[in-house]
């Protein structure tokens, strides 16, 4: 298997489709399509002991495992007939349209350390990279040395260590800077500063790359912070929205005016989540694994509550329709009731308690459903596995031992844009 070299984008895998292919997403299991993952690169080696905090990585990873680990989820995917679209692949072929360039430069020196000097030699040198390597340097950042003829006092003064323009090793995790909700995208709104660049990549991906023509955009990043991670696809229609470290309540209130004026949903459940690291997004401790099952991490089961969100009346504004807030309730019956069945199965994972906080920090419960009962999770957490497999759920193991250090899984490092309706 390759490691360390070029994206081995397999024939079969059209980047570029000349048809339009059908775009949407209105559950969380309905068999997967199509899919936008970002496999690592160039942005990871940028992370040493001193700056992987800030840029919120546990650890140093082994970037040509983490590149292998990678090619084998993806593999995993294909191999089950799902289309993966690679976001540096399209990211490099929005690079040709002028427009793109022009907004992604000037977004990649919006940095209020470089002032008016470096920020105009940093756009500089940015604006006259090809595109494939200015997608390589919009991923990877720009290091101190490696802006020729760089310049004025912030640079002089600047840390040798620093970035002029900081890299974006989360990018991996697809999941959170863009979100598919029926038929329409949300530009995420990144609350951490280490990621608050990724979302110009994907609105610029979602503007200018004709795979996207014409699909509309739900949400910017100019609005209250909103991740993926925190959004899940209950039902068609029913779409919860975890409030916590990330997502705000303003962002979840925002989106769901949205969903709503727009036709895409009719209840939003708001479901708080602590405000740590451990649970840094909804989908850290619970995610579906079939049309009306979720695993679930235990040590929250009994305790997660949702706040019912619903329209007043006929929706018909982006921002200012009345709101009914119901609840809360625990989360099961809200999502039960909203969802229009008996009941939520929670799968047992059975876990005693310290096996399952090792094995939600490793992202036991960060699934990805192909289909519903078909789930794609890490391998390492065996005893979380095995309870899905006791339910009927059919796990497909990958390795993630380097990509785990970004405290990520399956589900985090995927962004559906296209499943089949359930
Ligand atoms: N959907 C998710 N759970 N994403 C995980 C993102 C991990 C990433 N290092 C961050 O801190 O933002």
């Amino acid at each position: 298997m390759s490691c360390d070299g070029p994206v081995t984008v397999p024939a079969s895998v059209p980047v570029t489709t000349a048809a339009p292919r059908p775009l949407g997403v209105t559950s969380e299991v309905g068999p997967l399509r199509t899919v936008v993952l970002h496999r690592p690169g160039a942005e990871l080696r940028r992370l040493t002991p001193r700056n992987n905090d800030q840029l919120l990585f546990d650890g140093v990873p082994w970037v040509a495992r983490a590149q292998e680990e990678h090619d084998a989820f993806a593999a995993a995917l294909t191999d089950r007939g799902v289309e993966v679209l690679y976001l540096d692949r399209l990211l490099a072929e929005v690079l040709t349209s002028p427009e793109a360039r022009e907004e992604l430069v000037a977004a990649a020196v919006d940095d209020p350390r470089l002032g008016a000097t470096l920020t105009r030699a940093a756009a500089a040198h940015l604006a006259d990279l090809a595109p494939e390597d200015l997608a390589t340097a919009l991923m990877a950042g720009l290091a101190h040395h490696e802006l020729r003829g760089g310049r004025g006092l912030a640079y002089e003064v600047m840390d040798r260590h620093d970035f002029v323009v900081p890299p974006l090793p989360n990018l991996l995790f697809t999941r959170d800077s863009s979100v598919w909700v029926g038929d329409q995208v949300a530009i995420t709104s990144l609350a951490m500063p280490a990621r608050h660049r990724e979302s110009t990549i994907t609105h610029a991906v979602a503007t200018h790359h004709p795979r996207f023509a014409g699909a509309e955009q739900l949400y910017d990043s100019s609005l209250e912070h909103l991740e993926g991670g925190d959004v899940l696809l209950l039902a068609p229609g029913v779409v919860a929205v975890g409030v916590g470290e990330r997502t705000t309540p303003g962002g979840a209130e925002r989106l769901a005016r949205r969903v709503f004026a727009r036709g895409l949903a009719q209840t939003v459940l708001v479901v708080p989540i602590a405000q740590e690291r451990a649970t840094m997004h909804l989908d850290t401790i619970a995610t579906m694994v079939d049309v009306d099952a979720m695993v679930m991490y235990p040590a929250v089961a009994d305790t997660l509550v949702a706040w019912t969100v619903t329209a007043d009346t006929v929706p018909d504004d982006d921002d200012t329709t009345d709101l009914v807030v119901r609840g809360p309730a625990p989360f099961v019956v809200a999502a039960a009731e909203a969802m229009g069945i008996e009941r939520l199965r929670v799968i047992d994972t059975g876990l005693d308690p310290v096996t399952a906080e090792r094995e939600q920090w490793d992202d036991g419960n960060n699934t990805l459903a192909l289909a519903p009962r078909l789930a794609v999770a890490y391998e390492r957490n065996t005893v979380t596995n095995a309870a899905l497999e006791a339910a009927g759920i059919e796990v497909v193991p990958i390795a993630g031992s380097e990509l785990g250090s970004g405290r990520g899984g399956p589900r985090c490092m995927s962004c559906p844009v296209w499943r089949d309706p359930l």
